[in-house]
């Protein structure tokens, strides 16, 4: 199968209206698509499923999964191929700008008064179009290698496609794998930038709250934190500090839910900061900053690659990895219409123009393959 063949055969799927989802690893040229035979909902119950997981912000609505075992799995290498950039603005109306600069203003006022320290705030962006939702995907495997890609869809749910810089928690036998990602400046051709007070604070932060977190569950030993560092995500730079450890699978349900949402999508403390989040938004996140990826998932590796055709088992090894990632810089799909989310943590020193032109440039991930 050729991309172009994969990708005609996950339309020909979506055409009758049957769920899916094709996705790529950051670092990795391997297409994977999961399809469903029919389009009954499944949820997580408790994390021993395996399959692909969708779930929504809101921590009280419950986790699609795309079950393994009931999906047909398809792969292909990606092709790479020209994306020719338009740099196109798509405006919005001084109104909308209005609302967001006086909802950051309510919100720095609220955190001065109150113990709240930090709380992540966002909106979702509409952009009036004709879509070719595959050619998206393709253009975000193309655009951006270090993201997770993925175009999700379900019947009842809708069509979902991200490139997100973010993984919430990647597991592998025993070792367990999370970042704090937090802190955002525009990229100007160069990692090597200085970052202000307020952004290394609101990012070490993150690191702390996922660091105590995860210090709290019994089944989880020997954190380790490493340093803070410079990381491109498109058009924005971020920090980012990566968290290790050694877990006891039977511990993956705690993890998940002590994890999400962290921080960097939330805020501290946790409690005020989601009940801020969902009482003064004005708005459903819906899957936005919610997460995503595959559960359980068993990974045959060969042992000895020459000799590869040997069908004895002892020269493979099957791990069960999880891989998931927060849903960041994505949109919903519709048939005329998209919705871009995007958003910015908000502490007492924030800029309600600046909090403006950061969802700008986040917004410009997606933009840019349209
Ligand atoms: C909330 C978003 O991004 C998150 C918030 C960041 C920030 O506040 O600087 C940076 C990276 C993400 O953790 C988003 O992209 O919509």
């Amino acid at each position: 199968m050729n991309f172009d063949s994969f990708l005609e055969k996950v339309r020909e799927h979506h055409s009758l209206q049957l769920p899916f989802v094709i996705y790529r690893h950051p670092g990795e040229k391997l297409v994977k698509g999961q399809l469903q035979p029919n389009n009954i909902i499944e949820y997580i119950n408790d994390f021993q499923e395996k399959g692909f997981v969708f779930a929504p912000f809101n921590s009280q609505k419950r986790a699609i999964v795309f079950s393994f075992a009931s999906a047909e799995a398809i792969s292909v290498e990606q092709e790479s191929f020209q994306v020719n950039l338009k740099k196109r603005e798509y405006k919005e109306e001084q109104q909308e700008q209005d609302r967001y600069e006086k909802l950051i203003n309510k919100t720095i006022d609220t955190i001065k008064a109150s113990g709240l320290e930090k709380v992540v705030i966002s909106r979702k962006k509409e952009i009036e179009l004709e879509t070719e939702p595959f050619l998206y995907f393709k253009r975000l495997l193309e655009l951006y290698p270090e993201a997770m890609v993925y175009c999700w869809y379900h019947p009842l749910v809708g069509m979902w496609i991200g490139a997100t810089p973010e993984t919430l928690v990647k597991t592998e036998g025993r070792r367990l794998k999370t970042m704090a990602l937090a802190g955002t400046q525009v990229f100007n051709n160069t990692k090597e930038v200085s970052w202000k007070e307020k952004e290394k604070e609101e990012q070490a932060i993150v690191t702390r709250a996922i660091v105590d977190g995860l210090s709290q569950i019994a089944e989880v030993s020997n954190l380790q934190v490493g340093e803070p560092h410079t990381v491109r995500a498109g058009n924005v730079l971020h920090l980012k500090t990566n968290v290790s450890a050694t877990y006891e699978t039977s511990g993956l349900k705690k993890i998940i839910k002590k994890l999400h949402p962290t921080p960097a999508v939330c805020g501290l403390p946790y409690e005020m900061a989601y009940d801020y989040i969902l009482t003064k938004e004005n708005y459903d996140r819906s899957y936005y900053t919610g997460y995503l990826g595959e559960l359980n998932f068993q990974h045959t590796k060969n042992r000895n690659p020459r000799r590869r055709n040997v069908e004895n088992s002892a020269y493979q090894s099957v791990s069960k990895q999880t891989n998931l990632y927060v849903n960041l810089r994505c949109m919903q799909v519709f048939d005329n219409r998209l919705e871009v989310y995007v958003g910015g943590g908000i502490t007492k020193d924030s800029q309600p123009k600046s909090e403006w032109e950061e969802t700008q440039r986040k917004a410009e991930t997606m933009q840019q393959v349209l």
